[in-house]
């Protein structure tokens, strides 16, 4: 559905140029819930607006749904940005219509016919768990109220893809969940493909089938959630099951264990690693929930010389077992 080939983006400057996007490929098949994160300056903002048509590409590829965008004239560009539903951080909502008539807005620039716009806008506040606040202006609902309107309102063009970018993170953290399940169940129930950009990875945890990591430009590390967990010595999986790391002691070797439950049930685990016998120490350990199954890892100190013994009974038991050289 979103199809991105050796994408780059040259920002000409009167100091330099800079190179936002530096060979960019990014594949993400119709349906799926994508996260893309990096720090700040990779790229990402510059990645959505290639994606939207709002900026030019200096060189590649970008199809959205089967259509190339990057070689559309201006007017078949506009019509075209119709059909990819937006989100920001800031909904920009119109403050003097009501939540109706601002999800109703993009039907009316398409000249929608005023019964079908009727339908779809009162179907779409259905949606997104405001049937009853139609007639309510921006100033009377609560930021999370104003972010589902958002949706509704980028929803409206029936499009087959949803760009978020950060679309949570001026809300809290109750209310940025509430938006999350709303953005899964407009997939499950729509079909839409949703690329979210973001820099909390408690959103990818939660919400995405997939994730990107973006740095300098380019894609260093992409997959789905639970195969990038089960990988080894891979920066998003430490960060998707982050350990606190403390001291190790030079007598002891340091062991990281990592496992899914599919392969190997959590309590399982955790009776392993406590019939290892009290040399062998838990220094940290982390589960987490992701793609609706449990992932953990843990931290191990061991007394060096019970090293290979311990790496064996982990390994047998069916942990991913990392040791420390
Ligand atoms: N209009 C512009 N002119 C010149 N340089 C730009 C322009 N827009 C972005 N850049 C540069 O391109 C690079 C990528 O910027 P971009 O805003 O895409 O990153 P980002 O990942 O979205 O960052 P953040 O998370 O801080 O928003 C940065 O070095 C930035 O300074």
């Amino acid at each position: 559905m979103i199809d991105v080939e050796d994408l780059r983006m040259v920002y000409r400057t009167s100091g330099g140029d800079i190179v936002a996007l530096d060979g960019l490929d990014l594949h993400i098949p119709a349906g799926e819930i994508h996260g893309i994160v990096g720090p700040s300056g990779a790229g990402k903002s510059t990645l959505i607006r290639c994606l939207t048509g709002l900026a030019r590409p200096t060189s590649g590829s970008v199809r959205i749904d089967g259509q190339e965008i990057t070689t559309l004239s201006e007017p078949k560009l506009r019509r075209r940005r119709r059909s990819i539903g937006l989100v920001f951080q800031d909904v920009n909502l119109f403050l003097s219509r009501t939540a109706a008539e601002n999800v109703g807005y993009p039907l009316r620039i398409a000249k929608a016919d005023g019964v079908r716009r009727e339908e779809r806008v009162a179907r779409l506040l259905d949606l997104v768990g405001l049937g009853d606040r139609g007639e309510s202006y921006p100033h009377q609902l609560s930021g999370g109220q104003r972010q589902r309107v958002g949706i509704a309102r980028a929803l409206a063009a029936e499009p087959p893809v949803l760009l978020c970018d950060e679309p949570s993170s001026a809300l809290d953290w109750a209310t940025t969940r509430q938006i999350l399940e709303l953005i899964a169940r407009v997939r499950d129930e729509l079909g839409v493909t949703v690329l979210i950009i973001t820099h909390e990875m408690s959103v990818v945890r939660q919400v995405c089938d997939s994730v990107s990591r973006l740095e300098r430009g380019r894609i260093t590390e992409s997959g789905r959630l639970i195969d990038i967990v089960s990988r080894g010595s891979s920066a998003l999986a430490a960060e998707l099951i982050p350990l606190a790391s403390p001291p190790v002691s030079l007598a002891h070797a340091h062991i990281e264990a990592s496992l899914s439950s599919t392969r190997i049930a959590i309590p399982d685990a955790l009776r392993v690693l406590a019939d290892l016998g009290r040399s062998s120490t838990i220094t940290a350990g982390t589960i987490e929930t992701i793609a609706g199954g449990s992932v953990a890892r843990f931290q191990l100190d061991v007394p060096e010389a019970d090293r290979p013994g311990v790496v064996r009974r982990l390994s047998e038991a069916g942990l991913r077992v990392e040791a420390a050289s």
